[in-house]
């Protein structure tokens, strides 16, 4: 049986959230300990500087900067510890959403963001990453139906276009590990795809 880390990614409104906690729930009916965890964010630092991220203006390198530094946190004090021990850990967001966000939107340079993925990494990628992909213009309503937009989600279609991009071409750079999530579907149908799609692959 398959465990390891497992990512959650998708432009702001794609229903990750909506979707997190029911796998976590699959998981753990089956037997599994599982570390439900985001970013950024995951430990008391990463939190701090994740309010700073949604806040705070700020230039993309500095942004950049910030998410491995929450990153780097992050994957010494919990996920490491949890992959160690057997759990299995569910993130809501990685470095996928850096080149989509910072690399896409922002249009901030992947060579740079590729070093840094390797000096705060230190080679660990996620076992499987569920790509929740869908228009920006449905996701657009659907967080305008559900909360008040921090400064990522506050910016324009365009923008959103270009994260898409920027998630498409690591998708295509990592086939074994991306899923593609059709979220355009109603949520029944999401789930039953992610459903399916980790049973064929024996977790
Ligand atoms: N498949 C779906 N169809 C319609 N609305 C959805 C679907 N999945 C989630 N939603 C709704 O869309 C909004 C954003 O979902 P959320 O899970 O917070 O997205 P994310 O975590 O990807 O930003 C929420 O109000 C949620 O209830
Ligand atoms: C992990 C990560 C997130 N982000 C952004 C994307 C999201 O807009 C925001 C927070 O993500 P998220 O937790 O999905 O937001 P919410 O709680 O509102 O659903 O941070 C980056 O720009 N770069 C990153 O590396």
């Amino acid at each position: 049986m398959n465990h390891g880390f497992i990512t959650f990614e998708g432009i702001d409104g794609a229903g990750k959230s909506s979707h997190i906690e029911a796998l976590a729930q699959w998981l753990r009916v089956r037997g599994r300990e599982v570390l439900l965890t985001r970013e950024p964010g995951g430990t008391a630092l990463a939190e701090r500087l994740r309010e700073l991220l949604l806040h705070e203006p700020m230039d993309a390198l500095t942004e950049s900067l910030l998410v491995f530094a929450a990153r780097r946190d992050h994957l010494r004090q919990r996920i490491e510890p949890a992959l160690a021990r057997g759990a299995t850990v569910l993130c809501d967001r990685f470095t996928d959403a850096t080149f989509a966000y910072q690399g896409g939107g922002r249009g901030f340079d992947l060579a740079v963001l590729g070093q840094l993925e390797g000096w705060v990494q230190q080679g660990r990628q996620p076992d499987l990453t569920l790509w929740f992909d869908l228009p920006p213009t449905v996701a657009a309503r659907r967080r305008a139906a559900a909360r008040a937009a921090d400064r990522f989600e506050s910016e324009d279609e365009i923008f959103f276009t270009r994260v898409r991009e920027g998630y498409a071409a690591r998708a295509t750079a990592a086939p074994e590990r991306f899923i593609r999530i059709d979220a355009e579907q109603p949520r029944e149908a999401v789930w039953a795809q992610i459903e399916r799609e980790l049973q064929e692959r024996g977790w």
